[in-house]
């Protein structure tokens, strides 16, 4: 791709432009420096003269709702509109000095899943952040992620819908390809106008699909349907793992996961799950130093490799110019090392899968055979011997029986405490409240009662559990402490898909009350929409929704919002409710958070990720 205008040594706003770092379909972006304190940004501009004063307010007010702070997200330091020789809308951003990740991996090369976990976990969780905001990022690819100094991961480059919108009626500088483009990480709903935070998981699938296999699962921007095999691409992987991918590709956004966090969430399961297959062989005191910075370094490839780029990637003259003589052989070793630290870490202690035989299973039925072989020698004893020899004989073996039935007596109460429960309760489930609350309709008086399992909160602590961080540095002592139980979540409420008035936990009916229900009629961004906070006597729990009083345009999103007031737990429509409401739909509803006695709960709408004052608290 020819770079067209090099606005180098120019100054838009407080910024001088220093040096072009690379250029994409409709923008450029150069490493720049603000002229009071000298402070290196990398400034994005974009190629499109923004002269009327709506369009400049719009694409403003835009970017001003993208200051999303979230440690993977490029920090927005600023924008504005240049005005010499024409109105240049620009973003400026924080320098990532080490590039995009794009760069940290030859086209082609399989990456270990671990690896992919280091990457998806905190991609995930900043995407995820951002559509709790009902902000979608629309154009993720590996381009668009960038390494900071510290080489950890920022995901950049948010697609604003102001310069799409507008593009048609904007005077766009040069020949270049319409701003509308698509690539190989668009999905399907995105070309008929339709972006939502599934298809920011569809992309993150297509990238993961990418890094495991080595391939792009399509052809080409506009190739649907279903990828080919993953497995047949990359064997080492297990039938898990390719379903994962295969469902956050899935070409109905329905059929993805319900968030981006559950698609990584479940991504880790299954790879938690592999590694459990394996055996371990032992924890001795083991240091593991993850190695990624150092093979990040060591595997840094030639410009002319990575600048064959396709065309839905950006032309960069900073690729890293140097090849470290590291082999494949060299890496693969390094990363088997990492691998294999990596699943003592997933693997110890063994409690992880409920519903598993364990370990201590086992134990049972051995103390159940001692017993039945000491009661054997016991009877074969009696008959032997005369009476008095007999009784007196009787002394040692009921003494061991004793023995043998406090041992296994006391094995198995304390393997039982251990032991996966595949019946318990989830931790964090609602038992709804007896039926003599439900003709109360003060919920404050309500006392429900909150069951959790040792075990059940192991199981989830052990599958929400964040892999070792790339630079982190974690020591195991040999037996390791259990691991630290988590702090009760809010309940997530399972929800009938149909009527936001009818909540089911753990199989009950929530019915709703309208004694301590509200709503509020608000202004979001110039639409109308009313704020519902609703309230179940059965459930004694609380949740919100909103109505617009018209479907959302095209490329607008609404949300509602639910928070617990005195520990700030929060569910919007898409945590726990029906998710966001999208162009062309008018209402959402959010998850549940428990109503304690002694808690109040408020209810938000949102639009354009604004959020209204809040309804309550109640
Ligand atoms: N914050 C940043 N710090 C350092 N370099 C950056 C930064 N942002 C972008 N770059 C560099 O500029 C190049 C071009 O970025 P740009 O966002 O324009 O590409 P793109 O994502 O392909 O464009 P688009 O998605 O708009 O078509 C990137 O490949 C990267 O090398």
């Amino acid at each position: 791709m020819t770079k067209y205008i090099d606005l180098s040594g120019q100054q838009l706003g407080d910024y001088r432009l220093s040096r072009w770092l690379g250029g994409g379909q409709t923008s450029d972006v150069y490493l720049g420096q603000h002229i009071e304190n000298q402070s290196e940004v990398a400034l994005k501009v974009f190629n499109v003269n923004l002269a009327k004063e709506e369009d400049q307010k719009a694409f403003l007010d835009e970017v001003q709702a993208l200051k999303l702070e979230h440690p993977h997200l490029m920090p927005l330091l600023d924008c504005g509109i240049g005005s010499d020789p024409v109105s240049l809308p620009f973003l400026v951003m924080e320098y990532a000095p080490h590039g995009i990740l794009r760069n940290r991996h030859t086209r082609g090369l399989q990456l270990p899943l671990e690896e992919v976990l280091c990457y998806i976990t905190p991609l995930a969780s900043a995407l995820q952040y951002a559509h709790d905001q009902c902000v979608v990022h629309g154009n993720i690819k590996p381009g668009n992620i960038l390494l900071d100094a510290d080489d950890k991961v920022l995901l950049s480059d948010f697609k604003l819908a102001t310069l799409i919108d507008n593009t048609a009626s904007l005077d766009v500088l040069h020949d270049r390809q319409d701003a509308i483009s698509y690539s190989v990480y668009t999905a399907p709903e995105q070309r008929t106008g339709v972006t939502g935070p599934a298809s920011d998981q569809f992309a993150l699938g297509v990238v993961v699909y990418e890094w495991l296999c080595g391939k792009s699962p399509f052809q080409g921007a506009l190739d649907e349907g279903v990828p080919p095999s993953l497995r047949a691409l990359a064997p080492r992987l297990s039938v898990e793992v390719e379903q994962v991918v295969q469902r956050a590709l899935a070409s109905d956004p329905q059929k993805r996961f319900a968030s981006v966090q559950e698609f990584a969430a479940a991504l880790q399961l299954v790879s938690q799950d592999e590694h459990t297959l394996e055996p371990v062989v032992s924890i001795g005191e083991t240091i593991i130093t993850t190695k990624y910075i150092d093979l990040h370094e060591s595997m840094s490839v030639t410009a002319n490799q990575e600048n064959d780029a396709s065309a839905d990637e950006s032309v960069s003259p900073q690729e890293p110019t140097q090849t470290e003589d590291v082999s494949q052989e060299g890496r693969t070793l390094i990363l088997t090392e990492l691998a294999s630290n990596t699943l003592k870490l997933a693997t110890y202690p063994e409690t992880s899968i409920a519903g598993q035989t364990g370990k201590g299973s086992k134990r049972h039925y051995l103390a159940l055979a001692s017993i039945g072989l000491v009661m054997l020698i016991l009877l074969g004893s009696v008959i032997v011997a005369g009476s008095v020899v007999g009784i007196q004989a009787l002394a040692l073996p009921i003494g061991l029986l004793q023995n043998q039935l406090a041992t296994g007596g006391a094995s198995l109460v304390s393997d039982r405490q251990g032991a996966p429960d595949s019946t318990a309760t989830p931790a964090n489930s609602l038992t709804p409240a007896s039926k003599n609350n439900s003709n109360t309709d003060n919920h404050s008086q309500a006392t429900p009662t909150s069951t959790s399992t040792t075990q059940a909160t192991s199981t989830s602590t052990s599958t929400t559990q964040p892999l070792p961080t790339p630079t982190s540095t974690t020591k195991i002592t040999s037996p390791p402490a259990p691991k630290p139980t988590s702090t009760p979540k809010p309940i997530i409420a399972a929800v009938d898909g149909k009527n936001p008035t009818t909540y089911t936990v753990n199989g009950q009916t929530c019915d709703q009350t309208l004694s301590n229900s509200h709503s509020r009629h608000v202004t979001l961004g110039g639409v109308g929409a009313t704020i519902y906070f609703r309230f179940s006597v059965t459930c004694h729990a609380a949740w919100a929704k909103i109505v617009f009083d018209k479907a959302l345009p095209s490329g607008k999103y609404g949300n509602a919002k639910i928070v617990r007031i005195n520990d700030g737990k929060a569910f919007t429509c898409d945590t726990g409710g029906n998710k966001y409401v999208a162009p062309g739909q008018t209402s959402c509803y959010t998850g549940m958070v428990q109503d304690n006695a002694s808690e109040t709960a408020s209810a938000y709408g949102s639009y354009l990720s604004s959020w209204s004052s809040q309804l309550g608290p109640y």
